[in-house]
């Protein structure tokens, strides 16, 4: 099991942030977790990265169960891509360096590296489509080229488990797409680490994310196989409008038929 979660509740301040969240990750699954703003998707990451700690109930990543573990050494089996994470990395470094620091999952480069590495940062580099960019600033980069190379630094330690949340904010859409394309042919490598993909958008719901969890007010309103969430009706009640789901091009496309004021 990758990811097991049981009866999770996690309250701050007299609030009930996560209630009684059931989430199990399985082998061979890709999963894309979905919610609106505040429904508590990156409350639920940061303790999926032990950053925070249920306040009930029990979990388990990658077969370690919290409590029970070293959560440094855990992390170094999760790759992260997250805003956050983008806005704590030293700008002033090459995308090299920033690739190569992923081995160590540290925000600079501090520990020595060898020509093996080097040799695995580039080629990641490269199948991400950035090798143009291997000399360049951080801070230079598009918004685009950024998300690739902080992908590239995530697989550098070839993680088990890979969570990109929201990974496309910012982009345009030919960015948004090419980005899309890359985290799609991740998916299909051999030896692929489980992918977890945090959005608002269900268009970005690749055909690779085999389930999808919606998370709303902080507990589980569905949790099943993408193409059983992804329905009109689902998505409706989900979201508390009425909406029209249609599929293109593999993937779901979601058009609002309700006023959503008068
Ligand atoms: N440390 C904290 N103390 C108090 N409230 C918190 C804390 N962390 C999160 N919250 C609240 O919990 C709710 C869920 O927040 P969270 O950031 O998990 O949502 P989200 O789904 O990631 O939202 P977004 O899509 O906007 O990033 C919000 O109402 C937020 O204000």
């Amino acid at each position: 099991m990758i990811i097991d979660i049981r009866n999770v509740s996690w309250a701050r301040e007299n609030k009930t942030i996560l209630q009684n969240i059931n989430w199990s990750v399985r082998e061979g699954e890709h999963w894309c977790l979905l919610g609106l703003n505040g429904s508590g998707k990156t409350t639920l990451l940061n303790m999926i990265n032990g950053y925070i700690w249920p306040s009930e109930g029990t979990m388990s990543v990658l077969g370690k169960t919290f409590g029970e573990f070293d959560l440094r050494e855990l992390r170094k089996s999760i790759g992260w891509v997250s805003t956050s994470l983008q806005q704590m990395l030293y700008g002033s470094e090459t995308a090299l360096n920033i690739v190569l620091s992923g081995k160590f999952a540290t925000i600079g480069l501090y520990d020595a590296t060898d020509a093996e590495d080097r040799d695995k940062a580039e080629a990641l580099m490269r199948s991400l489509g950035c090798s143009a960019l291997i000399g360049r600033v951080y801070d230079t980069l598009s918004q685009g080229e950024r998300q690739r190379v902080l992908i590239a630094r995530a697989l550098m330690a070839s993680p088990k488990l890979l969570i990109l949340d929201e990974p496309c904010t910012g982009l345009d859409v030919f960015a948004r797409e090419q980005l899309l394309q890359m985290i799609a042919m991740v998916a299909k490598q051999r030896q692929a680490p489980t992918i977890v993909y945090v959005t608002h958008h269900v268009e970005e719901i690749l055909p690779c994310f085999t389930n999808s969890l919606l998370i709303k007010d902080g507990q589980v309103f569905a949790a099943s196989e993408t193409k059983e969430v992804l329905t009109s009706a689902m998505m409706s009640d989900f979201l508390g409008v009425s909406v029209e789901m249609n599929r293109r091009s593999d993937r779901s496309w979601l058009s609002v038929k309700g006023a959503l004021w008068s």
